[in-house]
């Protein structure tokens, strides 16, 4: 049986205005295992994240294909993608998108909430990710009184709360000094290795990169070789 968790073939995206075409992406492919921990990088405007909405199914693609394990994401209906979207995929901004007057359990609990568990399993599941990442002393909180590192971690905790198979995260440490960032990709591998959650992480921070298990480098809406982008960037 393969190991691929999701898989990206010839995938293009193209905005049409009028006469006026963008290609976003231009014909990309690969392809993420189970448990992997993989980077993108690239420069600015390079599509990295038009290609991560596109792997949430928060975005539609042009041309090309992306399976889910066996699933044609782009053939789901819409209700069917919003469940894969709670159960199986987690999310990850740069910035937390805590809600602000929830405190941290309660965000925490909010997807098994709309997956269906009842509210006192689901805070004490949410209390249970929450010591996961170090935040069990902070579950009463609200977002406003914890720290960038401290909410980046409840809402990574928000992330992973359904252990979802693959975690999707846009610049997640974008906002945060360089220490605090290191120890959030610390955070991953120990959520990789305990949960075998899968990690596809844009950053445009080529150290952080390197802390995960392989590196993809995007230019121009392609992924290249990564000293091709080192030149041309
Ligand atoms: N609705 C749209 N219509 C036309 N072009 C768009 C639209 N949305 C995004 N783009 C263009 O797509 C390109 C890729 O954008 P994207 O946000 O994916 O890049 P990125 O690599 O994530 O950049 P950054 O690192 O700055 O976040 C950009 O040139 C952007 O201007």
């Amino acid at each position: 049986m393969s190991n691929a968790l999701l898989t990206c073939s010839n995938v293009t995206k193209t905005y049409q205005e009028g006469e006026l075409e963008t290609h976003v992406l231009k014909g990309v492919s690969f392809s993420i295992e189970k448990g992997e921990l993989v980077a993108i990088v690239g420069a600015s405007g390079s599509g990295k994240s038009t290609l991560l909405h596109i792997l949430g199914a928060l975005d539609t693609l042009t041309e090309g294909d992306v399976f889910f394990e066996d699933k044609d994401l782009m053939k789901m209906r819409a209700s069917e993608q919003a469940t894969l979207r709670n159960q199986s995929i987690g999310f990850i901004y740069q910035f937390h998108h805590l809600l602000a007057d929830f405190t941290a359990v309660e965000n925490v609990a909010m997807p098994l909430m709309i997956g269906g568990e009842k509210p006192v399993e689901a805070k004490r599941r949410a209390m249970e990710m929450l010591e996961a990442v170090g935040m069990g002393h902070r579950g009463e909180h609200r977002p406003s009184e914890l720290s960038g590192g401290e909410r980046q971690r409840v809402a990574i905790a928000r992330a992973v709360v359904n252990r979802p198979a693959l975690v999707l995260a846009d610049e997640p440490t974008g906002n945060l000094d360089h220490k605090t960032a290191l120890d959030i990709y610390d955070l991953m591998r120990e959520l990789n290795k305990e949960f075998n959650t899968a990690f596809l992480v844009v950053t445009h921070d080529r150290e952080l990169a390197q802390k995960l298990d392989r590196q993809l480098s995007m230019l121009d809406g392609q992924f290249v070789e990564s000293n091709a982008e080192a030149v041309a960037s």
